[in-house]
């Protein structure tokens, strides 16, 4: 057993993948405790709760590694909160689109091997990877079943994220599902999808990377430090979550059936080189765009545009 990492917190998300991960937890908590690891169970019954108890656990130095049970969302909050820490990232996905995992070669589908994954990189050392910061530059958003003691006219406050940000096609697609009462579960995407195709028309952009001001239409517009969202769509093929780079993605106008044919391409990360497919690298890009859009961070509601997004270096020591 490794002689770096002993404590480990295990948090859950009891909401991933309709409470699939429910299930899962107790699994990799046991292989954790076979192992030999000394663990403790982080689960709460909201994401406020969850974010507390983690802060709380990271600060007072009681663990030295946090694995998560769940999908995209868990591991966003995992990584806003260790970023900068000495605390390691371990994920088991147990969500519905699980990309960070994916992204970063854990296993999916198979709980058994993302465990012996996960304590095979106990032994070694973390792996240091970049992680995105975004900030919104404008307040007075509320979102969709805020409290009015949540709204305000300041900025919501910086937000880091592992895998995208989505200012386009997909951002307009999750706004839409998060205002629809009906259908709940995945169908609420479904349907958010098909409403948003329906409408579907490029926006106008101002994409400033380095300093260097881009105005561009775009139907679909991403920045990415790991290449994959949405459960696979490999919007960035080459991205690295090493290299303190951030690589920003945009989808020139095109008709509903082109758009749609891209799909399968962007899946299989073949849209490379396509004359509608640009992209952009740099360490500090800000997305404007003159219509309202609110900006999504590994499917994580995030605020209108304008925002800034930029990258720590290595902030995050990985279990991969
Ligand atoms: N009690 C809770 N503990 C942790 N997270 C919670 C809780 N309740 C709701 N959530 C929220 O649930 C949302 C979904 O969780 P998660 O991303 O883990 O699963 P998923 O949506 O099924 O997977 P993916 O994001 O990979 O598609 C996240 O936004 C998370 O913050």
């Amino acid at each position: 057993m490794s002689t770096r990492i002993r404590t480990i917190a295990v948090a859950v998300n009891p909401a991933a993948a309709g409470g699939a991960s429910v299930h899962v937890a107790p699994v990799v908590v046991d292989s954790l405790r076979a192992a030999g690891f000394e663990v403790t169970v982080a689960a709460a019954t909201s994401e406020r709760a969850l974010r507390e108890r983690l802060v709380a656990l990271v600060g007072d130095g009681g663990v030295e590694a946090l694995v998560v049970v769940g999908g995209d969302g868990l591991v966003n909050l995992a990584v806003d909160v260790l970023a900068g820490s000495a605390v390691a990232l371990g994920i088991v996905p147990a969500g519905t689109g699980n990309d960070a995992a994916r992204e970063l070669g854990i296993p999916l589908g198979s709980v058994a091997a993302a465990c012996d994954h996960l304590i095979a990189a106990l032994e070694r050392e973390p792996r240091r990877t970049d992680v995105g910061v975004i900030t919104p530059e404008s307040g007075a958003d509320m979102p969709p079943g805020a409290s009015e003691a949540e709204d305000g006219t300041s900025p919501p406050p910086p937000r880091r994220f592992l895998c995208a940000v989505s200012a386009g096609f997909d951002a307009l697609v999750n706004e839409r599902a998060n205002s629809l009462r009906f259908p709940r579960g995945p169908h609420r995407y479904t349907v958010a999808l098909l409403l948003e195709l329906a409408r579907l028309r490029p926006r106008r952009y101002r994409l400033t990377v380095d300093g260097v001001a881009h105005d561009v239409e775009s139907v679909l517009l991403a920045v990415a430090n790991l290449g994959s969202i949405g459960g696979g769509m490999r919007i960035v093929p080459f991205a690295s979550p090493m290299d303190g780079t951030l690589d920003a993605l945009v989808v020139a106008p095109l008709g509903r059936i082109r758009f749609l044919r891209l799909f399968p391409r962007v899946f299989a990360g073949r849209h490379v080189g396509l004359d509608v497919v640009s992209f952009h690298s740099g360490s500090v890009i800000r997305i404007e765009c003159d219509e309202p859009i609110v900006a999504y961070a590994d499917g994580e509601r995030i605020g209108p545009l304008p925002v800034l997004i930029s990258v720590e270096k290595g902030a995050l020591g990985v279990l991969t």
